[in-house]
């Protein structure tokens, strides 16, 4: 998988080759993550041929909708996590699809939220900047919800005086009876004007394929802004580092999970073919580390193990995890943490 440089919010990148382009979006748009610096990033010949659409589409909705599950099940890769704790998602994820006629972007963004610490306040900013800057958005609801919450509601307000076109996405609707759909999304469309309303199951990829229709025509004409073969602008490490706080929210509960950052050092193929990835747990309190590492260490090995599989996947090489937990108090209120972490304002 070919996966952005290591300037993860790099600035906007120029665009040699795209000059005469009607529109710059990545020069109205400083604060997304743009294509990394270099030759892949320009865009690639013959991209501009008539009629290709191309923008950056906005994936948003209140923590645990499904937006991380929807944007793998686009992209066809897993490069997002999941769980089923909120607010799992703590930056923008930047997910290509390449289609004959079109370059979507899409921009998963961390869940909508009333913020109740600093990292809280960075998730919904990241956000709700990101409203302004892309040419779609894309609005995730719940049909187990059957009717919108307040969360829904802070939502469509939010939107309320943007001008870029929406789609609404009913997510979910593998748990409820098909019978119910029609009314569940109607009341939901009630929140606003919508260019389409999508009833969708991002797990099982039911109605994705209409929905990228939709948007598709929904983009202008445009070039493309990332190479064909790049899927993401995650560094890998980045990635790696995701997929190991992924199995700790699967595996722990209550404060846990959300007192985890993980960091990956530098990784290193060892001669035998094996890469060596070392990575560092964060916590907030001795506590925390005694549930991580668990008793006898059994905890940590099945953190790593699960960890390690998703990791081969990824890299399609053998992997040697080596993993640490070390206590960092209080680091989701120290904006010098945040942004060792990679959270950027
Ligand atoms: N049954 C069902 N579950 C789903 C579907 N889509 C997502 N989920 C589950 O919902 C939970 C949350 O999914 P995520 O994709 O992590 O949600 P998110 O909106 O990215 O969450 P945040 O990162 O917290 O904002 C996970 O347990 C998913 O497996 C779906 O279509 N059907």
């Amino acid at each position: 998988m070919t996966t952005g440089g290591p300037g993860q919010e790099s600035p906007a990148p120029g665009r040699a080759g795209a000059a005469e382009s009607p529109r710059e979006p990545h020069e109205r748009r400083p604060d997304l993550p743009g294509a990394p610096g270099g030759p892949g990033a320009h865009p690639a010949p013959g991209a501009r041929a008539q009629g290709f659409r191309s923008g950056f589409v906005a994936l948003i909705g209140r923590p645990n909708v499904g937006k991380s599950t929807l944007l793998n099940q686009l992209i066809g890769r897993k490069i997002a996590i999941m769980s089923d704790k909120p607010q799992t998602t703590r930056t923008r994820i930047l997910g290509v699809l390449n289609r004959p006629g079109a370059q979507l972007v899409f921009v998963d963004t961390p869940g909508i939220h009333k913020p109740q610490h600093l990292l809280g306040e960075h998730m919904v900013q990241i956000a709700r900047r990101t409203l302004q800057e892309v040419e779609a958005v894309c609005w995730l609801v719940e049909a187990p919800d059957r009717e919108p919450g307040p969360g829904d509601r802070f939502i469509a307000e939010q939107l309320a005086g943007l001008k870029t076109p929406r789609v609404l996405v009913v997510n979910k609707i593998d748990q409820v009876a098909p019978g119910e759909v029609p009314a569940i999304a109607a009341r939901f469309a009630e929140l606003g004007t919508f260019a389409a309303v999508h009833p969708v199951s991002a797990l099982h990829g039911v109605g994705v394929a209409e929905l990228v229709g939709t948007l598709e025509g929904l983009l202008p004409e445009g070039p493309r802004f990332f190479p064909e073969d790049m899927v993401t602008d995650q560094p890998e490490a980045q990635i790696m580092a995701e997929l190991i706080r992924e199995q700790i929210l699967h595996l722990t509960r209550e404060e846990v999970p959300h007192a985890v950052a993980v960091q990956i050092e530098k990784v290193e193929r060892r001669p035998n073919g094996v890469v060596y990835v070392p990575a560092t747990i964060y916590v907030e309190r001795e506590g925390q580390k005694r549930i991580l590492i668990g008793e006898q260490g059994r905890m940590l090995k099945e953190i790593g193990r699960l960890a390690r599989l998703e990791i081969e996947a990824l890299l399609g090489s053998r992997i040697y995890l080596d993993l640490w937990v070390k206590v960092k108090p209080d680091w989701r209120n120290k904006q010098g943490a945040l942004s060792n972490f990679g959270f950027h304002q």
